[in-house]
């Protein structure tokens, strides 16, 4: 006798619903095939650089098929052929887009694909997540002769500082000595003209967008700036936007912006600050020849480092305190002309030969501002150059000032320099003085540099926080020689004293009032300094009050 079941589950049976299953299943199913075809749209989008790359391989397997080896060879010597050609008409154009294309990739392969992971890990990238990693992704690499430009993304929850604290372990990591760490794109979009430039435009808008996770790496891979840089060519006429004043670590030549800005140039002693100072006038020394450009030199080291180019210079001081200080209060009152004729007018002097760019050079700064024993004398000066940084750049008045010792103590202005140059520095903190906090985290070993390695200094480059190394031009005494012969100032025409700069200190002198106003010293020469056109500007304010505004 069959027992019967405790419970009857047949009686709790429903059918299967098959038709829902299935459709489920195969939406599931048609959802996932989905999503694989995007990733490889993407994937393949992202990677279009190796399209020709896969038709070739196909095409040449199809060709051996069918045909053999021989028309391989075929193509291969008049590859052999055009290329050879190519290199011999063309280096340049054949370096760039052949030599180089193929050592970035080769490149890109062996030593950054192949190390990447490992090198991510090792150097503390990667992010953990939901029991996975994020490793930063390689976008890009792209060689020169001396570097190796690559471009990642950085997975979530990062930011560039992490790589400017792990730029040199990544050196290291990839077998060089210098990684530069850059958050922005190193490269402005190109000046486009033409018929489809406004295609082109639209095209670079979105090509160079703004990309807040790409991180650029720049390694060094053959250092070039161990080798003495030569004297460049001295340009016909000065670009003030962009004096070539040496190489850059990347090759490029390094062109500094004079355009209304002051510089400061900080160094320990007998690391080449001399050489930043001379590569300068070097490229400025068709416009001295023209009076377009003025040098006003002060040498307070007695006329060691700046003497030997004196035909360069309008005006020059190296052994009188008191005629240095004339020779800002004259640069102060010349400023101050110029301020009434522009205001309201123009916001940036532009140079002109009546009206030239005055450049204030000034060998050791830290004498005349700490260590000039004429307190007097020193404040003079120091108000004096207070105004000039203060108000100078865009009346064409610069002031470009060499330093020893950054600090705030020893040069009270530093702070009022805009351009700032880093050459070798005997103290870690020095550097952060010079070009900013944070400089030295983001990659500006000043302190490092060697004694060996003279002329060779950090500096801002424009629109950029990441310093970048470059080496100035080096020349010798016979080159400055030259220069001064070569292209020595015009005479310049001496200042009138149109108005007595204000009273830096009063000063017990025992008459009137108990207050001493300084006066410039009287114009060695009779002719006027000014066009007509200022002069009678400048009538108009011969008022009680000085002619200061009101
Ligand atoms: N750009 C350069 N490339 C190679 N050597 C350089 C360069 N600049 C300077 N030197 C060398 O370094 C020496 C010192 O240079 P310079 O007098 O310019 O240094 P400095 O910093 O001005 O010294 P000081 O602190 O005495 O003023 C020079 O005699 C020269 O041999």
């Amino acid at each position: 006798m069959m027992r019967a079941p405790l419970v009857n589950f047949r009686r709790l049976q429903v059918a299967t619903p098959w038709p829902v299953v299935w459709t489920v299943t195969i939406l599931f199913l048609l959802l996932r095939l989905a999503v694989v075809l995007v990733r490889f749209a993407v994937w393949a989008v992202r990677h279009w650089r190796a399209w020709p790359g896969v038709v070739l391989v196909l095409v040449a397997v199809d060709v051996y098929q069918s045909h053999g080896w021989w028309p391989h060879l075929l193509v291969l010597l008049v590859l052999a052929a055009v290329g050879g050609v190519w290199w011999w008409r063309g280096r340049d154009s054949f370096q760039r887009l052949v030599v180089l294309r193929v050592v970035s990739w080769w490149r890109r392969l062996w030593v950054y694909r192949r190390q990447w992971h490992e090198a991510m890990t090792l150097c503390g990238l990667v992010k953990k997540y939901d029991g996975g990693e994020k490793v930063p992704e390689l976008l890009s690499v792209r060689c020169s002769y001396a570097t190796d430009e690559v471009v990642l993304q950085m997975p979530r929850g990062q930011n560039p500082e992490a790589y400017h604290k792990a730029a040199h372990d990544l050196a290291y990591s990839f077998g060089t000595r210098h990684c530069r760490v850059f958050s922005g794109r190193r490269q402005a979009p190109p000046a486009r003209s033409g018929r489809l430039a406004w295609l082109l435009r639209r095209v670079d808008a979105i090509r160079f967008r703004d990309r807040p996770r790409h991180v650029w790496l720049v390694f060094i891979r053959r250092d070039p700036l161990t080798r003495i840089v030569k004297p460049l060519p001295v340009p016909a006429r000065p670009d003030f936007t962009a004096l070539p004043l040496g190489l850059r670590e990347d090759l490029a030549v390094y062109c500094l912006r004079l355009l209304a800005t002051h510089v400061l140039i900080g160094g320990a002693t007998r690391m080449g600050k001399g050489s930043v100072i001379w590569s300068l006038l070097r490229s400025l020394a068709a416009g001295i020849r023209s009076g377009l450009v003025r040098v006003w030199a002060i040498d307070p080291k007695g006329g060691m480092e700046l003497a030997i180019g004196g035909p360069l210079f309008s005006r020059y001081v190296d052994d009188d305190w008191s005629r240095m200080a004339d020779m800002l209060d004259d640069a102060v009152t010349r400023m101050r002309a110029r301020q009434r004729v522009l205001r309201g007018k123009v916001r940036v002097h532009t140079p002109t030969v009546d009206e030239p760019l005055i450049v204030i050079v000034i060998d050791e700064l830290a004498t005349l501002l700490a260590f000039l024993p004429d307190s007097e004398i020193r404040n003079r000066i120091t108000h004096s150059l207070g105004v000039l940084l203060s108000q100078g750049a865009g009346l064409g008045v610069l002031v470009v000032a060499a330093t020893q010792d950054p600090r705030k103590e020893v040069v009270t202005v530093r702070d009022y320099f805009p351009t700032r140059i880093a050459l070798g520095l005997t103290e870690r903190g020095h550097v952060d003085l010079l070009l900013g906090d944070g400089a030295r985290d983001r990659g500006a070993l000043a302190d490092h540099i060697p004694i060996s390695a003279k002329g060779v200094a950090y500096v801002l480059l424009d629109g950029q926080p990441e310093p970048a190394r470059v080496r100035f031009s080096y020349i010798d005494d016979d080159l400055i020689r030259d220069m001064a012969a070569t292209f020595a100032a015009p005479p310049e025409v001496q200042p009138e004293p149109v108005e007595p700069p204000a009273p830096v200190k009063p000063a017990r002198n025992g008459t009137g009032n108990g207050r001493h106003t300084y006066r410039p010293t009287p114009p060695r020469q009779a002719a006027p300094l000014l066009p007509p056109s200022l002069l009678n500007a400048l009538d108009i304010d011969t008022t009680p009050h000085g002619g200061e505004p009101r």
